[in-house]
């Protein structure tokens, strides 16, 4: 018996050694860049992609992503010096600036500059992520180059400009600079997902009987298992041509677009396989040719409005009208054209820079129109966490921008209920109620004195929707309010997060 009590300790005791052992090694690797690392890789990103793809490589490359693959707001001039490589990989934003977690290096190189600091023993590639849709085509990726060629790094190779990255077409080999040795990278081993397809259940019209863009929100249920997913994740919806618009083309162009077609191991007629492609007004290929030639849609994103949690996917999307009856391609395809028990291409995107919000803390949501899809998420998480985990929760407070205040619409039900049932304290701007245009920013001025007194108390504040116009006015008033100093202080501790598009 005491020869069996000795073992139990002596066991116990061993455990607790190797568990203490292990946290010792976690917290180590979470804390260091390690010294003797030789290649570096590091990401800039809004909304998930260049971190995926820094993740794609460090797994590829059997790097450890704790300890060589850190956000480019972390990495300081002394993890340079540290270091021969550097991988850059680096997504633009807003108006061709630095994603929120990259928006401090371009001046950090500048002052070590000013400071006579020089690397050049250092060799480095970018690959800059961005969208030719926009004026400023991967404008921040070119910089990140400019700067390190100003502190006397050498680069590998050109800017590697990536359009439109999309996990499911963009292989990783034709992204990749060549020095990293492409034999390494395995492709299959860093596939992380496979498609994804969800059947349209519900469509809810939130804000009927108004003159304003109809605003939906669209429920889902996960053909096979539910994939997990967390507040703050997006999902890319492939987006489909409206009927009309493929039976024309194909009229236009004299196809026949009942005749089958096999491509890619799977058959379907040519009007089905036409609906994910762009159609170009001059098209002179034969039948065999098109699904060579014509370009799949581009993959849109929307903020998740749920937790997989709840078993469900949910969206709140805005019809775009562009002129009567045309709408934007995707949200006319999910508002319009796509008939519930439809099934829908879309696969999630974890960005995880949007994930890291203590539910303990108080959580200050700022959004309009369908950013209420990311605000609900959250919502939703801490209302879970609250009352199925049985845990302790930070105040919530809510501070969201519609136009119209009509208690019966169901955008304002919902909204009214998250107070009745203490989820939110809500604050509304109603821009087309009072006779002087209300939005959220006002809100934020007026109530400055609770705005300061939150953030005393730990809130972090968490903003979705549009980035001009909403996005753009509420990161102004927060300088003006805060000061620049305060706010980047906040980005730092995760406590300005922002989901805008
Ligand atoms: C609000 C917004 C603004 C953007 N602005 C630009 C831009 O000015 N230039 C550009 O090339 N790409 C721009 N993009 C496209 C992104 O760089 C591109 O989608 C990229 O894949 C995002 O990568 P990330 O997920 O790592 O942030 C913008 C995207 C969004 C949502």
């Amino acid at each position: 018996m005491e020869n069996l009590l000795t073992i139990i300790v002596v066991i116990s005791v061993w455990l607790l050694f190797c568990v203490a052992m292990w946290r010792i090694h976690i917290a180590r690797q979470r804390n260091n860049i390690s010294a003797d690392t030789s290649l570096l890789i590091t990401y800039a990103s809004q909304t998930g992609n260049a971190q995926a793809i820094a993740n794609r490589y460090a797994q590829a490359l059997h790097l450890s992503e704790m300890a060589n693959v850190v956000a480019l707001n972390h990495l300081s001039i002394e993890n340079l010096s540290s270091v021969d490589q550097v991988l850059f990989i680096v997504s633009t934003y807003g108006d061709g600036e630095a994603p929120d977690n990259g928006n401090l290096f371009i001046k950090r190189i500048q002052n070590a500059i000013k400071n006579t600091v020089k690397l050049n023993h250092l060799k480095f590639s970018v690959i800059a992520l961005g969208d030719t849709g926009y004026p400023k085509f991967c404008a921040f990726g070119y910089q990140v180059h400019q700067s390190m060629l100003d502190i006397g790094s050498e680069p590998n190779n050109e800017v590697i400009a990536v359009d439109k990255y999309n996990e499911q077409t963009t292989t990783l080999a034709s992204i990749t600079p060549r020095w990293l040795n492409i034999q390494e990278v395995n492709e299959t081993s860093t596939k992380t997902n496979s498609p994804q397809y969800w059947q349209l259940t519900e469509r809810l019209l939130l804000n009927p009987d108004c003159d304003d863009e109809k605003l939906f929100q669209l429920t889902f249920t996960s053909i096979g298992p539910t994939p997990s997913w967390q507040a703050g994740d997006l999902i890319d919806i492939q987006p489909h041509q409206p009927k009309a618009v493929v039976n024309q083309w194909l009229q236009a162009h004299q196809y026949d677009g009942t005749q089958l077609l096999t491509y890619q191991g799977h058959q379907q007629s040519l009007s089905a396989w036409l609906a994910m492609r762009e159609l170009p007004n001059n098209c002179t290929y034969s039948i065999n040719e098109l699904l060579d030639n014509l370009p799949t849609l581009t993959t849109r994103s929307y903020s998740i409005a749920s937790i997989s949690e709840q078993g469900q996917l949910q969206l709140i999307v805005r019809l775009l009208e562009k002129e009567e009856n045309s709408f934007g391609l995707a949200s006319g395809y999910l508002s319009n054209n796509c008939s519930v028990g439809a099934i829908v291409q879309g696969q999630i995107r974890s960005v995880s820079t949007h994930h890291q919000i203590d539910n303990t803390v108080p959580l200050i949501l700022i959004g309009a129109g369908s950013g209420l899809a990311g605000l609900k998420a959250q919502i939703d998480a801490r209302a879970y966490f609250k009352t199925k985990l049985n845990k302790p929760t930070g105040p919530t407070w809510l501070i969201f921008g519609e136009r119209n205040s009509h208690s019966q619409l169901p955008i304002n039900k919902y909204l009214l209920t998250l107070e009745e049932s203490n989820l939110a304290k809500l604050s509304c701007a109603y821009s087309q109620d009072s006779k002087q245009a209300k939005y959220v920013q006002h809100i934020l001025a007026d109530e400055e004195a609770m705005l300061k007194q939150w953030l005393s108390e730990g809130a972090v504040i968490y903003i979705c929707g549009c980035l001009s116009g909403m996005g753009e006015s509420v990161h102004n008033t927060l300088i003006e309010l805060l000061g620049q100093e305060k706010l980047t202080e906040l980005q730092c501790q995760q406590r300005y997060i922002r989901d805008v598009y």
